[in-house]
């Protein structure tokens, strides 16, 4: 079975195609970028949004997996409609003319989270009705069209990971470390007592090749979402500390209020809103990242458990030591 990994020189796309090929699967990549060199993988560089672009790449090809996104932090509702909405629909249509079988879709267990306490959230709740940003509007539409698009000929499945950490990690870890070196990091949001999913890369790469492998004709994985998780919810604020003290930085040690901070979040949202046709700014403390500093997020694995026989590979204390260990670079001089 040959792969296509569209987004596969992204943090976890690159992962996915590194354990593909150690199982000796064929893989082709399609990016906008090209971040590796591997003589094993063709990299067709183009637009999601393309079909020109994007057919080429689908040649002899039986399983899309899908993990493009515009980065996830930032702001701009416009390119992420255009990718994750009107470029999934183009990745189906593509996928549809090329013969492909199978499409796994990396959504997120976000698609649900609207700023609220979630505890062993399972797949049944409802989508957020009120996203709390662009990024998560567009991955509820973009699982929508991906599980509708399921068929008798074209198999579909959504993967729902949560805070995805782990080598080449381009968010959580960076930002983490950038927020600490600027002196916001003294101060936890919260009690510290709110528990949360974070996901070692390599189990959520597991769990992409699963639900692929388990697509197919009558298998009860076609058309569904599924969380992919560490099954070890954490005290988020203990799990940065974790970070931060591997890294040689200071662990936050006081509290600051939630619902000040979230007040606070909001006026600068505000500002940051009316600033933008001047200037872009793009604040790390926002709505949505104070909200999951600050309430409870983790999901239920089970459905995967059962219907995939998924089970994480890496524990959450080894995934946190490979990844320190991975972003030594960024330890305080
Ligand atoms: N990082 C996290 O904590 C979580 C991520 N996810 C999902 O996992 C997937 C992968 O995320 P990351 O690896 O963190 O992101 P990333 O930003 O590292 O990788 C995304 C890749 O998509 C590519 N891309 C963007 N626009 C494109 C376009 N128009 N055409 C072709 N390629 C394009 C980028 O060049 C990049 O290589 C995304 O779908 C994201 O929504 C879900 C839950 C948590
Ligand atoms: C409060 C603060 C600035 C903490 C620093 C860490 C954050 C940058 C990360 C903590 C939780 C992460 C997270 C995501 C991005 C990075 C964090 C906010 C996602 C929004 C990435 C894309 C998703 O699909 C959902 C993730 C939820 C957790």
């Amino acid at each position: 079975m040959r792969f296509l990994v569209i987004g596969g020189c992204g943090f976890l796309g690159r992962h996915i195609v590194d354990e593909l090929l150690s199982r000796g699967f064929p893989v082709n990549v399609f990016d906008i970028r090209s971040t590796f060199d591997d003589g094993r993988v063709k990299i067709f560089l183009g637009d999601l949004c393309k079909k020109e672009d994007l057919m080429p790449a689908l040649e002899g090809v039986s399983a899309v997996i899908h993990c493009a996104t515009p980065p996830p932090l930032s702001n701009n509702r416009a390119l992420f409609h255009k990718v994750n909405h009107d470029g999934t629909l183009n990745i189906i249509a593509c996928c549809k003319e090329a013969g492909v079988k199978r499409m796994v879709l990396t959504s997120s267990a976000s698609v649900v989270y609207e700023g609220s306490d979630i505890k062993n959230g399972v797949e049944t709740m409802p989508y957020a009705s009120k996203p709390m940003d662009y990024y998560t509007e567009t991955k509820i539409l973009q699982e929508k069209v991906v599980l509708q698009a399921n068929s008798d000929d074209f198999y579909t499945v959504a993967v729902r990971p949560h805070g995805i950490f782990g080598p080449r990690d381009p968010h959580l870890v960076p930002t983490t470390v950038r927020t600490a070196q600027a002196g916001k990091m003294k101060f936890m949001i919260g009690n510290g007592e709110n528990l949360v999913d974070f996901t070692f890369v390599r189990n959520v790469v597991h769990g992409h090749i699963l639900a692929a492998e388990s697509l197919g004709p009558g298998s009860k994985v076609n058309g569904k979402a599924y969380h992919i998780t560490n099954d070890e919810p954490i005290y988020f604020w203990t799990f940065l500390s974790k970070i931060l003290v591997g890294l040689k930085y200071d662990a936050p040690k006081r509290h600051l209020p939630f619902t000040f901070i979230y007040f606070l979040a909001l006026i600068l949202n505000l500002f940051v809103f009316l600033l933008k046709p001047i200037k872009d700014i793009k604040p790390t403390f926002t709505p949505m990242t104070v909200c999951l500093a600050g309430t409870h997020h983790y999901y239920s694995s089970e459905a995967a458990k059962k219907d995939m026989g998924y089970r994480p590979i890496v524990s959450l204390d080894d995934g946190i030591e490979e990844t320190i260990r991975s972003f030594s670079h960024l330890s305080k001089k």
